[in-house]
């Protein structure tokens, strides 16, 4: 049987996220082994040259899903019949820039890239956005697509959801894939939240098998939050190859399901659930199906995970207003 093609566009895609997630996307790791794939590049002027290498390289693989490529530097081509979009290119954060300076920096890139997907896309299109901050940016890009569903604009924690498994089975000696229902709260950013109270180990609640309260609050936490700067400064550069597998791993699961008895973390916009205040982009957990999603409902949310919630939540709250009075949302 022959499929129509998906059409998947990717911002930032002379990037280094973009070269590690390309050929994944190409090979047939983002949206299954039988859907076959046109790639829309989305550069700056600058970055033109260097997708179109990339493309040369994307050719010479020869990946039988890959039915086209296309490169340019104008969001209204990248977005046009778009059915995902991965927004991975932003303005990063450097030397004696505040963060009201790095929002508005890249409000100049979400804002438009939200109107461009807003007048462009396909009409079932998903989007991910993983340049960072990621959350707030997928905040300035909805608010500026006011035609789409606003529950198609997620943004990234899948990375950090990965790397809390990643810590809790070394902890334990457990296998990754024995580690279920395990969840990030907040905001990507050094104030998220992973939280393994309801999170179980073979059956077995994680809390209660790990049972170091000091461990969870004095190493766990820390380490999955701050891997992002650990990774730099072991790299001399941010994750890359993690976060483009993350980044397949998100859209992966919203397209084709959790599996039964777990879940998975994504940013979304809030519902209201868990005190989370309605609208902002914040990571919650949830179970997927036929292309959408739903948050997670009923857990009980103990002392010590309500602080830190509230604490992240509040930076997304924050960020929410700086942009506001920006004027980018
Ligand atoms: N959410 C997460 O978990 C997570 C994890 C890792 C990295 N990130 C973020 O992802 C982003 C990309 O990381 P990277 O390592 O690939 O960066 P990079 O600097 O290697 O690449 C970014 C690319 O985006 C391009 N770009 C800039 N503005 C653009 C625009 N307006 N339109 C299209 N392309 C544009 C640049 O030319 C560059 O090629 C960063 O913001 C980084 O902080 C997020
Ligand atoms: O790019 C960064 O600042 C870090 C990145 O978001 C990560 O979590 O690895």
């Amino acid at each position: 049987m022959t499929r129509t093609p998906v059409n998947v566009t990717v911002t930032g895609a002379a990037g280094q996220i973009g070269y590690a997630l390309l050929f994944r996307i190409a090979s047939g790791h983002l949206l299954g082994p039988d859907v076959p794939v046109n790639l829309r590049l989305l550069e700056i002027p600058q970055g033109v040259k260097a997708a179109e290498g990339t493309a040369m390289e994307l050719d010479d693989c020869a990946f039988p899903l890959l039915r086209g490529i296309e490169i340019t530097d104008d969001p209204n081509v990248a977005f046009a019949g778009a059915n995902v979009a991965l927004l991975v290119g932003a303005r990063p954060r450097t030397k004696g820039m505040e963060r009201g300076d790095l929002l508005a920096a890249n409000g100049g890139i979400f804002k438009p890239q939200g109107k461009a997907i807003n007048d462009n896309a396909a009409d079932d299109i998903k989007v991910l956005v993983v340049g960072n901050p990621a959350n707030t940016n997928a905040l300035i890009a909805q608010a500026a697509a006011p035609d789409v569903p606003a529950e198609r604009f997620t943004a990234m924690t899948r990375l950090d959801h990965n790397r809390a498994i990643s810590q809790l089975a070394a902890k334990t000696g457990a296998a990754v894939s024995d580690i279920k229902k395990l969840t990030i709260w907040g905001n990507h950013s050094a104030t998220q939240y992973p939280d393994i109270f309801h999170a179980e180990i073979a059956g077995k609640n994680a809390a209660e098998v790990v049972n170091d309260e000091a461990w969870l609050a004095d190493t766990f936490i820390p380490t999955v939050a701050k891997r992002g700067a650990a990774i730099i400064e072991a790299r001399g550069a941010s994750s890359a190859a993690s976060a483009a597998n993350a980044a397949i791993d998100h859209v992966h699961t919203w397209v084709n399901g959790t599996a039964a008895g777990d879940w998975t973390s994504m940013g979304i916009p809030s519902d209201g659930s868990y005190g989370v205040p309605e609208g902002i982009i914040s990571s919650f957990p949830v179970t997927t199906k036929d292309g959408t999603y739903e948050i997670v409902q009923g857990l009980d949310i103990n002392e010590f995970s309500r602080a830190r919630i509230d604490a992240s939540v509040k930076e997304l709250t924050e960020e929410r207003d700086a942009v506001r009075e920006l004027g980018l949302i």
